[in-house]
């Protein structure tokens, strides 16, 4: 087990910055994800971590020690990567003991320890294998199984799921996380799938453009994204551009491309003055869908309109311009003035809408996010 620092970690290739001022502290025993779209410098930062990569500026360190330029193979770090890298012309147990052969341990000894190991991966038996008769699936537990042998302080892995299919890709994920707790070993995980970040992760690191933006436990980084990339990046919103009409001690009142003028309950404490361009997220989770006209309560001028208790509902009226079914949920791309806002139910047989039918979009103004024209969040009530 391992506690690993990275301090001002940077790496360029001439003119390219892939990983740019990186610092995090990983705790022992923890499985971190790095999660970000592509070349976003997440290989890389692993790359450096297990010594495949010398970094340009900054400092890594295992345990307390310094180990920015020490190579691979003085580290006891092990990688798992997205090809699997099994060597063909040995057998899966070969494959396993194989960090062990080179490690000097007896015939013995290596062969009960990989026999242990493809048992932990739930490969018991395969051992006489040859390693190219195996599905993708079973390659991609005998290369974990082959890291894990030599009983690393650190498991790296880099995309090791992304090439098996969805279905074995959610039950590796928490096989993964389970081996992961049994061994309390600290891992560090790259992927470009939310999904599977948050399947898998201790606390995911958001890296975009090389830089790590935000790191957190999974329901923080959900719900207090620290700007617009990561907001835009975990999931399906609605971004919906706002100028701020005028503020006041419990509100911001915005006009925007939706026909009303919008409340969002705030404690005055965000700098916000008239006219500042905004982007509001309003996620198809915080916003119920019926048919007919809106409350005239909830549509009346923002003036005429109460914050309760920090809350004060919206509602927009539009006409639903495509269904698609999603299996247990129903998602409806609304059409208000011409602006596209996309919401869902759960209501399959209930009742469901049709095309061209007149419907409410209602929401809790507490429950949109805001961020700033520069893509930063801004906190519009204490937390
Ligand atoms: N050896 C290299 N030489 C030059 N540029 C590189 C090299 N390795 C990485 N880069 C660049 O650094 C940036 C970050 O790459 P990196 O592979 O770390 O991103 P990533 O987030 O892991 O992406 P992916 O998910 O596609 O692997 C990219 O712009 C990439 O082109």
């Amino acid at each position: 087990m391992s506690t690993i620092t990275l301090q001002g970690l940077e790496k360029r290739y001439g003119e390219t910055t892939a990983v740019e001022d990186v610092s995090v502290e990983i705790d022992d025993g923890e499985l971190l994800c790095l999660l970000g779209p592509s070349g976003s410098g997440k290989s890389t930062t692993l790359r450096m971590l297990a010594g495949l990569e010398t970094p340009t500026e900054g400092a890594i360190r295992l345990d307390g020690e310094d180990v920015t330029d020490q190579p691979a193979y003085d580290r006891n770090t092990s990688t798992v990567f997205q090809d699997w890298a099994l060597f063909p012309h040995k057998t899966v147990l070969e494959n396993v003991a194989f960090g062990l052969k080179m490690r000097g341990i007896s015939t013995d000894e290596r062969h009960e320890r990989a026999e242990s190991m493809l048992e932990r991966v739930q490969m018991a038996g395969y051992g006489d294998e040859d390693p190219t008769t195996l599905s993708g699936g079973q390659k991609q537990r005998v290369a974990l199984a082959r890291s894990l042998a030599v009983n690393p302080d650190v498991l790296l892995l880099d995309e090791p799921l992304s090439n098996l299919d969805k279905r074995l890709r959610e039950d590796m994920q928490i096989e993964l996380r389970e081996i992961h707790d049994d061994l309390e070993e600290t891992f560090v995980h790259v992927t470009h799938d939310q999904d599977e970040a948050f399947t898998l992760a201790d606390r995911i690191g958001i890296m975009n453009e090389g830089e790590l933006i935000q790191v957190g436990d999974p329901n923080e980084v959900y719900e207090n994204p620290k700007n617009r990339f990561i907001e835009g990046f975990l999931g399906d919103t609605n971004f919906v551009d706002a100028t701020v009409a005028r503020t006041s001690g419990e509100a911001v009142y915005v006009e925007t491309e939706l026909d009303a003028e919008l409340i969002l309950p705030s404690d005055g404490d965000h700098g916000l003055e008239s006219g500042d361009e905004l982007t509001l997220s309003l996620r198809p989770e915080i916003l119920s869908i019926d048919r007919g006209e809106p409350d005239a309560a909830t549509t009346a001028t923002a003036d005429q309109r109460a914050v309760t208790d920090g809350s004060t509902t919206n509602a927009v009226a539009g006409t639903v311009a495509n269904v698609i079914y999603r299996g247990s949920t129903v998602r409806y791309s609304v059409s208000i003035d011409g602006t596209s806002v996309f919401a869902e139910r759960t209501d399959a047989s209930s009742g469901s809408l049709s095309s061209g039918d007149d419907v409410t979009l209602e929401w809790n103004g507490e429950d949109v996010l805001a961020f700033r024209a520069d893509g930063s969040r801004i906190s519009l009530r204490e937390p």
